[in-house]
């Protein structure tokens, strides 16, 4: 900066007292001295474009960091307060606009003001007389700015939310395109995402089209000072009122004033779409886990034998819902027991299984583990202990060993096949001559839906844990092979020793628990052996009627 400020000085100094003069050997000396100060200018300007951008590359790097680790954190209901669509332009689109306002920062910010007043001072030292024109082209430049910041920081503003828009669009086409396809609402999801892409480069035309327009009128205001100058600066030299170097190193820092003026103005229009940014950003690192957790976690006995599993009269509600999705739960688990949930849709049976490794937490009553509350316990420890099969089976892209060993790293081959026996796995993987090595496509899509779903179970029995849950995980196999495959888990040893719990809808699947929970509307309305049941209970005995007729039926 020093160098660039001095060399309008230097350039004066030439003209007045070489070129003026004829001093050669003065012009070779002061020419010397310029190409030096050059020299390190433009050394200088070099470290600051690699520093700018390697800080703020790093800046980015760990910003995404830092949000992919929060998100990845989050609870079920955290991910409800903001969508997923969004929560990935936050971690992408967001972070590279602060990362591009931090490069204009540190290459302009520090650099304008320091040129502005240095250029100013040394102007004025030039010629008091013709800094004047300052006081006109000055205020004409901060009302430009100030009107181009009023119209383009609104629609900077909203470019991210129609970001998030087109994000939701899209995944949404793509995850849903079979059933996009099967009800032919192609034409009718491409005009709605191309209404949102439209709005998106509306806005974009309009936000560019206003800095466009900056430049010439910026270019307009510099060339009319330049001239003002020469114009008024001409009359002083006639007058020999000035010497013409200084007229000419005048110039040189009209110009960087101006300069430095407009890199500023440019900072204050990028920086408000970066706060829309960071705001967005800081709403997710800010969000407060409505997960309580221990600050001394107890500890669970690894080598224990014998597990419990105890819902005391436990209540949960959605915190978006009005009525509880759950109330009065309660029962009572112990190694090698299978418990069984049976209930119509939306009973509450996916919300019960949920909170024991909790996805969510009880809003009343107690849900214990080897005696322990499991709020009392570290998140980890707790699902350690736990193997969950979810309702809608996820496989990740990778070889199927890859998949099966997910929760026991160390598992070897041995172990994953006698898993994929228990579920019922064995034949498609071996058919395939890859066996283990078998790539898995996105999302699985190479397998049916029955194959993906035994492979979620066979991943869920390679990790060893206390408590298995299957949330209605064998809907998707067929009667025999739900049997073969529920006789299988009775036999393995290790099975014998945990808790299994098992969601069902079908009265097969559930009838030879130890102990049957039917929910009704979130209560618990049945508790006994299908025996007891089928004896007594008003609901199950529906349930039983309601698939009789079914088979009959067909
Ligand atoms: N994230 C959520 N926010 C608000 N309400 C929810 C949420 N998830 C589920 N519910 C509601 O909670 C109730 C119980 O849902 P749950 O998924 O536990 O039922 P389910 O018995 O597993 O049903 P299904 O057999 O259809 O899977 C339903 O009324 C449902 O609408």
């Amino acid at each position: 900066m020093i160098a660039t400020l001095n060399l309008p000085s230097l350039t004066s100094d030439i003209v007045n007292n070489g070129v003026a003069k004829g001093d050669i050997p003065y012009i070779w000396k002061v020419g010397a001295e310029m190409a030096g100060f050059s020299l390190i200018s433009i050394l200088a300007a070099v470290c600051n474009v690699f520093l700018a951008a390697r800080t703020s590359q790093k800046l980015g790097q760990n910003l995404r960091s830092d949000v992919y680790r929060k998100v990845i954190n989050f609870t079920k209901d955290e991910y409800d307060q903001i969508e997923t669509s969004s929560l990935i332009t936050r971690t992408t689109n967001d972070v590279v606009q602060i990362q591009n306002v931090a490069i204009i920062m540190l290459r302009m910010m520090l650099m304008a003001p320091i040129m502005l007043i240095g250029a100013s001072f040394l102007a004025y030292t030039k010629d008091h007389q013709l800094t004047m024109i300052f006081l006109i082209v000055l205020p004409i430049m901060i009302v430009f700015v100030g009107l181009l910041l009023y119209f383009s920081v609104p629609l900077f503003r909203a470019m991210q939310t129609k970001t998030d828009k087109i994000n939701r669009i899209f995944r949404e086409g793509l995850t849903g395109v079979r059933v996009i396809r099967a009800f032919r609402q192609d034409q009718f999801e491409q005009d709605r995402f191309e209404d949102a892409n439209r709005d998106y480069t509306d806005n974009a035309i309009k936000v560019n089209t206003i800095i466009a327009l900056a430049f010439p009128v910026m270019t307009l205001i510099m060339s009319g000072t330049n001239v003002a100058i020469v114009w008024f600066g001409a009359k002083l030299i006639g007058s020999q009122a000035m010497q013409v170097g200084n007229l000419i190193a005048f110039m040189s820092y009209a110009m960087q004033i101006l300069m430095s003026f407009m890199m500023l103005s440019m900072v204050f229009v990028f920086i408000p779409r970066a706060q829309a940014s960071a705001k967005r950003i800081q709403t997710v690192l800010n969000l407060k886990s409505t997960m309580k957790q221990a600050p001394k976690p107890a500890v669970l006995d690894p080598h224990a034998k014998n597990h419990t599993l105890r819902f005391d009269h436990v209540d949960y509600r959605y915190h978006n819902a009005e009525l509880p999705a759950l109330s009065d739960i309660d029962f009572e688990a112990h190694s090698g027991q299978t418990i069984a949930i049976i209930g119509g849709t939306g009973s509450g049976k996916t919300t019960l299984v949920s909170l024991i490794p909790r996805f969510y937490d009880v809003d009343k009553g107690d849900i214990e583990l080897d005696g322990h509350n499991i709020e009392d316990l570290s998140m980890v420890d707790l699902r350690n202990q736990i193997s969950l099969v979810p309702q809608k089976a996820t496989l990740f892209t990778g070889s199927v060993r890859d998949n099966l060993k997910y929760g026991n790293e160390d598992a070897s081959d041995d172990q994953i096949w006698h898993a994929l026996d228990i579920a019922r796995a064995r034949d498609f993987i071996e058919e395939d001559p890859a066996g283990l090595d078998m790539q898995v496509e996105q999302g699985g899509d190479n397998f049916s839906g029955g194959q993906k779903q035994r492979l979620a179970i066979a991943r869920a029995l390679v990790k060893k844990s206390s408590v298995y849950v299957f949330d209605d995980s064998f809907s998707a196999l067929d009667f025999k092979t739900d049997a073969d495959l529920r006789a299988a888990l009775r036999a393995d040893k290790h099975i014998q020793q945990s808790i299994t719990v098992i969601v069902a809808q079908r009265i097969a699947t559930v009838a030879d628990a130890d102990l049957i929970l039917v929910l009704d509307n979130g209560k618990l309305v049945g508790k006994g052996t299908h025996d007891e049941l089928r004896a007594t209970n008003k609901v199950y005995q529906e349930i039983i009627h309601s698939q009789l007729r079914e088979e009959d039926e067909k």
